[in-house]
């Protein structure tokens, strides 16, 4: 299988059993700069269905993470539009949680009340017995059933991005963006939070976006590899099916006959 550059990606029109969750259409990104505008984005189009999980692979610095929080909201767009479940989006908000690569929790609370924080906001109505088991709901299928009441700064990295993804799920939202995750974990480590990840996403049925710097997550993760092309002006330059049966195994999928051939086409791509 060799990686071929397509021309244009073309938005999927969306149909009744697979509805479009989230649609970029011809988004635009800017930055000024002292040596003038920097065009990071140009007419990138994407859409990816309710339940989808898509990972997105490009070289450093294409815009990535531009893409990431302009979709989430926390990032300003130059010209375009993004829509959340047919709604547009135009600032930040709970339909969309974000899981970036350092999980940034407020070291003097405790696992639970870290997660307690957005659970809050997201359902004020309530009681704090009902928070509560929403929390200690998510903190157990990270695998925090017995460290609720820990500190964030007593938490270990892995456990602290444990916490990060309790968080993000505990909000409920329709969207969720994981932007490098699991970059600054050690590969065992790594492994596992993928597993974590699927596996609670398995139940839940979030729509996910990802980005990740490694191939091999990206398969492991994805029902589909979006490829970016290098910036300036970035846009989706290939995208590629993968079809393994869910729940994954990972040693399945390792050994899977076309996964290799994935993998290079994947490779094949960040090469050209
Ligand atoms: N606020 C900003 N002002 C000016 N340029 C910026 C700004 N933020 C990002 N850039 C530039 O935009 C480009 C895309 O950055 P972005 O962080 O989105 O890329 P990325 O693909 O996520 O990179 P990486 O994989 O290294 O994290 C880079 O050239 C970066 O230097």
């Amino acid at each position: 299988m060799q990686a071929q550059l397509k021309d244009t990606i073309e938005l999927v029109p969306e149909t009744a059993e697979k509805p479009n969750m989230l649609v970029c259409e011809d988004l635009r990104k800017v930055y000024p700069t002292p040596k003038g505008d920097y065009v990071v984005l140009d007419d990138l189009q994407l859409s990816i269905r309710q339940e989808e999980f898509v990972s997105i692979i490009g070289h450093s610095g294409c815009g990535k993470s531009t893409l990431l929080t302009m979709i989430a909201g926390l990032n300003d767009i130059s010209g375009g539009k993004i829509y959340v479940d047919h709604d547009q989006v135009r600032d930040a908000g709970p339909d969309r949680a974000v899981v970036f690569q350092s999980p940034s929790l407020l070291p003097w609370l405790t696992a639970m009340q870290n997660v307690m924080i957005g659970v809050k906001q997201v359902f004020p109505g309530a009681s704090r017995a009902e928070k509560e088991e929403i929390c200690k709901y998510y903190l157990d299928k990270v695998g925090l059933g017995n460290d609720f009441h820990k500190r964030a700064t007593d938490l270990s990295q892995g456990m602290q991005q444990r916490v990060g993804i309790a968080r993000a799920f505990a909000l409920k939202p329709k969207v969720l963006l994981l932007d490098e995750p699991f970059g600054m974990l050690d590969s065992l480590t790594r492994g596992e939070l993928q597993d974590v990840l699927l596996e609670i996403w398995q139940k839940e049925k979030i729509t996910a976006v990802a980005i990740t710097h490694d191939v091999d997550e990206s398969i492991f993760l994805a029902d589909r590899v979006i490829m970016m092309t290098s910036g300036p002006y970035a846009k989706i330059g290939d995208e590629l099916t993968i079809p393994f049966e869910r729940p994954r195994n990972r040693k399945a999928v390792l050994e899977h006959p076309e996964y290799y051939d994935y993998r290079a086409y994947l490779l094949n791509f960040l090469n050209h």
